[in-house]
Order: structure tokens, then sequence, then C-alpha cells
């Protein structure tokens, strides 16, 4: 299976401090990649770096053909990928309808996602279209970012932490609604504490410790494997 994200020896940080030990890690086309690890692992920088919100000492990011180390976020926007970023970070002030139309720009034809289709996805924000950003449940934020990103027509998602500061129930809406992307082909590297979650949509796991990817496996050999993910992570 060809990989639609390769990153190699990537090092990047903040102000000449170093987060980013040299990192190595594929995402197949289409395929969902579980990252994990501690806190201060490196696991949002390693996102925001692929993404161009950080530009990294060295190393390789290729989308595709494309290397994309050091390109500004818009460059790798339209090379098909996008955020969901951890806290969501949805327009207040705008409403459900606002955020979306912006994210869409002008409807172009022959693309995926529309308007329209997310709404058809999550009937709840067709619902809320006329409420603002700030009047939105956790859920409804979450599930408008993830709009927003799918609007970007996007080959490769970036999710970080989708279900920070939701509650079980609403963890479980995300869940579907994720689930309910499998054979869109979009691919997924997905941030994430809640191991239930992760375990759930990834078919592969990725653990993270300072800076460095140090596991990789199918998420059924590392579930199995309590003890390795007891040593990695500190979870049971
Ligand atoms: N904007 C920043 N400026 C300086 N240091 C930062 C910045 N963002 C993160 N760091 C530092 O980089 C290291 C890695 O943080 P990062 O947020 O990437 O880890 P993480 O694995 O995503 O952890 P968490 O699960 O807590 O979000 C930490 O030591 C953190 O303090």
């Amino acid at each position: 299976m060809t990989d639609v994200l390769t990153v190699r020896d990537l090092r990047a940080g903040y102000d000449g401090g170093t987060v980013l030990d040299g990192v190595d890690l594929t995402v197949p086309e289409g395929g969902v990649v579980a990252l994990l690890g501690r806190n201060g692992a490196g696991k949002t920088t390693l996102v925001h770096t692929v993404m161009g919100l950080l530009k990294p000492y060295s190393g390789s990011i290729r989308v595709g053909d494309r290397d994309l180390a050091g390109a500004a976020p818009h460059t790798v926007a339209r090379s098909g990928v996008a955020i969901v970023p951890q806290g969501r970070r949805v327009f207040a002030p705008l409403t459900v309808e606002e955020n979306l139309r912006l994210a869409a720009g002008r409807d172009r034809a022959g693309r995926a996602w529309t308007v329209r289709r997310v709404y058809e996805l999550m009937p709840r924000l067709a619902e809320r279209r006329g409420h603002r950003g700030d009047q939105l449940s956790g859920g409804e934020q979450q599930m408008l970012a993830i709009g927003r990103a799918l609007l970007r027509n996007p080959r490769l998602l970036l999710l970080d932490e989708p279900s920070d500061g939701l509650a079980p129930a609403v963890v479980d809406d995300v869940a579907v609604l994720l689930e309910g992307l499998r054979g869109e082909g979009i691919a997924a590297l997905l941030v994430e504490q809640d191991l239930h979650l992760a375990f759930r949509l990834a078919g592969e796991v990725a653990v993270m410790r300072k800076g460095q990817i140090v596991h990789r496996a199918p998420t059924s050999e590392f579930r199995a494997d309590r003890a390795r993910a007891h040593a990695l992570l500190g979870v049971g």
C-alpha cells in the first residue's frame, strides 16, 4: 500500500530547543494511525509541524509525492491535508453556516465535500445552522470543526484529541461520525488520550516518547500486549 504521509528524521522545536528528535512515521493511503504517548511527548508539535504551523529544523515531510517540510500552512492544505485542532477552534462569533461557508470557499464542481453534504452527515449541525459557534455544545463544536476540515476535501486529516473535554456519550457520537468516514478514502493521523476511541478508529498505533516514535504495531496486536501498553503509556 502506498503512504499518503511519510515523515523522515524530522527535527523541530521552539526557540532552538528540541521537541521532535528524529521522527519517522508513515500513514497509509486511506488508513487511520493513532498517535499515542504521554503528555509532553511531542504529539501536538508533530501535528503542527506536518500542517506547516511550525517550521522544522530538518528532515522531510512528504504528502503523496510532494516534499512539504517548511511549507506554509496554505500550501500544505492545498496538498490535501486538513487539521481538526485541539480545543476545536471554531469561530465563536460566526454561525454554523458561516463557519462552514468560510471553510468551503467557493464550492467548485467535482468536489467530494460540500456544505450540503456536511449537513447530511451531521443533521445536528443542520438544525443549528443559525446558531453562533459559542452557542454550541462541546460535541457540536467538535462536529463543526470536523465539518470544516472535510470541506477542504482532504486526503489526510490531522485530528488532535477529538475527545478532549467531551462527555463519554458525546465521544461516542464523534466516534460514530468518524467511523462513518471509513470508505471515503480519507487517511487520518489521530492524536488521542482516550485509548478506547483510538483503538476503535485506528488500524495501527504509533507511540511517541521524548520526540521519537518508539513503537508501531497493528491495533489488535497492541491491545493484546497489556504489558507493553503499560510500559509505554503508563496505563493497563
Ligand atoms: N508553543 C510552545 N512554545 C514552547 N514550548 C512548547 C510549545 N508548545 C509545546 N511546547 C513544549 O513542547 C513539548 C511537547 O509538547 P506537545 O504539546 O507537542 O506534547 P503532546 O505530546 O501533544 O502533549 P499533550 O498530550 O500534553 O498535548 C512540551 O515540553 C511542551 O512544553
